[in-house]
C-alpha cells in the first residue's frame, strides 16, 4: 500500500494557500499528520479522501491518480471527519447496523463486522445504549467503528481527540492503534502525545508547508537545539521566556520547573533531559517560523 502526493497545493482564492508543494509517501501503517492551527492539515485530508481538489499537483493510492481517478481510493476509504454526526436515538448496534447497510453489507457480514469492531473499540459492554448517552470518547470511538465496517485498507481520522479527557483520550489511543494493523492509518492532530507512541512516520506542516517528514526517531534525533530541565523563581521565569523558546511550565510552592530548548545550559543548576517528540515538534515548527 502506498499513498504519494506530489506537489501538491490547494488555493482557496485570492491567493489564499491552504497548502503548498506538499510531496510525501506514506506506506502501510499509523502515520501522523501534526501541525498547528491553519496548517493546512484538513486541506491535505480533504484531498486525499477526495472530497477536495487540489489547485496542483495530485495524488496516488497504490499509483492510480486519484484526482483523475477519486474511486481508486473512495473504494478502499474510511473516513472519521473533524465534525463527526451520529443519530442520536439510535442504539450503538443500530448506528452500525444502518451505516454497514448503506455500504452494501450483507447481514451476516454486518453483525460478524460489528462485533470485532465494538470489541476493537471497547465497547461491546454499551452496544444496546442510545448514542446520544455517549460520552465524546465514546462517541469518537463509535466514529472510529462505523469508519471500519468496510474494513478499508486506508483509514483517515481527523482531529479525533479534541474536547476529550485524557482517559478517553487514551481509549481513542488505544483503538487507533488496534485498528492500525494491516491497513494504512492517517491521524490527523495537533496534539504530540496522540501519536507518539502508535505512529510510525509523523510529517508536520506549518502555515501550509510541510516541514518534515519521517520516522519519529529521526524526528528527534536531528533537532537542532537540546532540551535542558531547571528550577527557577516566577520572576525568572519571565527572562527565561524572552531568551529561550519554553516547551512546558510546572509551577510549585518553591517556584517554576521549567523544559527549555537552548544550545546551552540556560541556568547554573539546569540538566539535560531526553528530547521528546514534542520538544522536536516546537523546535522543528519555531525555527520554521523564524524562516
Ligand atoms: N474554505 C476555505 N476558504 C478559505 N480559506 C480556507 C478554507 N479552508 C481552510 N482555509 C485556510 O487554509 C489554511 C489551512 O487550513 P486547514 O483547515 O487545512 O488547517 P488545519 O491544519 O486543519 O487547521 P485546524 O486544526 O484549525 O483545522 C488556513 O489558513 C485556513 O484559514
Amino acid at each position: 500500500m502506498t499513498l504519494q502526493t506530489e506537489s501538491l497545493g490547494k488555493d482557496y482564492g485570492n491567493g489564499s494557500w491552504g497548502i503548498r508543494d506538499v510531496t510525501l509517501e506514506f506506506e502501510d501503517g499509523i502515520h501522523g499528520l501534526l501541525g498547528p492551527n491553519g496548517a493546512g492539515k484538513s486541506t491535505l485530508m480533504g484531498i486525499l479522501t477526495t472530497v477536495l481538489k487540489p489547485t496542483t499537483g495530485t495524488a496516488y493510492w497504490n499509483g492510480t491518480d486519484i484526482v483523475e481517478s477519486p474511486d481508486a481510493v473512495r473504494h478502499v476509504l474510511g473516513y472519521l471527519p473533524q465534525d463527526f454526526g451520529v443519530y442520536p436515538d439510535l442504539t450503538l448496534e443500530e448506528f452500525l447496523e444502518y451505516i454497514a447497510a448503506l455500504r452494501g453489507l450483507d447481514s451476516e457480514t454486518a453483525s460478524a463486522r460489528i462485533e470485532e469492531l465494538t470489541e476493537l473499540t471497547n465497547l461491546t459492554a454499551v452496544r444496546s445504549r442510545k448514542l446520544r448517552t455517549f460520552s465524546g470518547g465514546m462517541r469518537q470511538r463509535a466514529g472510529i467503528a462505523q469508519a471500519l465496517l468496510n474494513d478499508p485498507e486506508l483509514l483517515i481520522v481527523d482531529e479525533p481527540t479534541v474536547g476529550l479527557d485524557p482517559e478517553e483520550r487514551v481509549r481513542l489511543r488505544n483503538a487507533l492503534a488496534n485498528a492500525g494493523a494491516d491497513r494504512m492509518v492517517i491521524l490527523s492532530t495537533h496534539i504530540v502525545p496522540d501519536i507518539e507512541a502508535t505512529a510510525k512516520t509523523v510529517a508536520i506542516l506549518d502555515s501550509g508547508e510541510l516541514v518534515t517528514h519521517s520516522d519519529t526517531e529521526a524526528i528527534i534525533d536531528h533537532m537542532t537545539s537540546a532540551v535542558y530541565e531547571c528550577c527557577v523563581s516566577r520572576s525568572e521565569l519571565s527572562s527565561l521566556r524572552d531568551s529561550y523558546r519554553v516547551c512546558r511550565t510546572v509551577q510549585h510552592a518553591d517556584g517554576v520547573d521549567v523544559r527549555v530548548l537552548a544550545e546551552t545550559p540556560p541556568t547554573d543548576d539546569a540538566e539535560r533531559a531526553t528530547p521528546s517528540l514534542e520538544d522536536a515538534y516546537l523546535d522543528l515548527i519555531s525555527e520554521h517560523n523564524a524562516s
